[in-house]
């Protein structure tokens, strides 16, 4: 479960990104962070997976206090979460097979394991055929799956994604989604920052919408509400 209370955020520049976040999320849940530009996402979903860290308030996630989290322990903390992004993070020079196996070799998992582990989250998102490529042979769209398939072959209880889509054609985009879809129906929660107002209203989920660092509305199945 992760679960916000009281959260506030100013950055060193002075700008306060959020401003009194209370909310709880529970295991297998999935929900949307929508909201205008400079609302907040990103500074709440990084200071899930401690990429930022709040000015006060405390920030639970399976059980770790987020906030209080001691530097050195958190590499081991993230090897629990999967991160997506926007522009997908690959490492260049690395095969498919390689930037999947990469995180699994940092826990110096077994060799064997570790081919398994890759080939069968590789299959998950369809890319088993790929596995020589290196990112930059590859359609945004696979790089996508990529990435999502590095995010989840720790198995972590949580997948946090940053505009996951926000790169992606329309069709490649729902393609995305299914994955997310699936990944979710293990029971692997997900916590999608978009701005994409056709999936959100399409795939209904739990919608959480930030807006000057407050969270605005908060719908078991609700739509996007903004125009855009
Ligand atoms: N590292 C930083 N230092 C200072 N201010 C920041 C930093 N990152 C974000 N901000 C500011 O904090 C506020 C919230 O930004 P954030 O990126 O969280 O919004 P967002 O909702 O994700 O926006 P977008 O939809 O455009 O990605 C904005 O005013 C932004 O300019």
């Amino acid at each position: 479960m992760i679960e916000m209370k009281d959260v506030h955020k100013t950055y060193p520049n002075g700008v306060k990104a959020i401003n009194g976040i209370d909310v709880k999320i529970h295991q297998g849940e999935f929900a949307y962070i929508v909201g205008p530009s400079g609302a907040g996402k990103s500074t709440f979903i990084k200071m899930m997976y401690r990429e930022e860290k709040p000015s006060t308030g405390t920030i639970n996630v399976n059980g770790v206090n987020v906030a209080k989290l001691k530097s050195s322990r958190v590499p081991i903390f993230r090897r629990n979460i999967g991160v997506v992004f926007q522009d997908f993070k690959l490492l260049p020079k690395l095969t498919v097979y390689e930037n999947v196996a990469f995180a699994l070799e940092a826990i110096e998992e077994h060799p064997e394991k570790i081919k398994a582990r890759v080939l069968e989250v590789l299959d998950l998102v369809g890319l088993k055929h790929k596995i020589r490529s290196l990112p930059d042979e590859l359609s945004g769209g696979e790089q996508q799956r990529v990435s999502i398939a590095r995010s989840i072959v720790n198995k972590p209880k949580v997948v946090i994604a940053d505009e996951p889509t926000g790169n992606l054609d329309p069709e490649t985009s729902w393609e995305i989604m299914d994955i997310f879809d699936r990944i979710n129906k293990t029971g692997t929660t997900i916590l999608m920052a978009t701005h994409n107002r056709e999936i959100v209203n399409t795939i209904r989920k739990r919608v959480i919408a930030v807006e000057n660092g407050k969270i605005v509305r908060d719908e078991v199945r609700g739509d996007y509400g903004y125009e855009s």
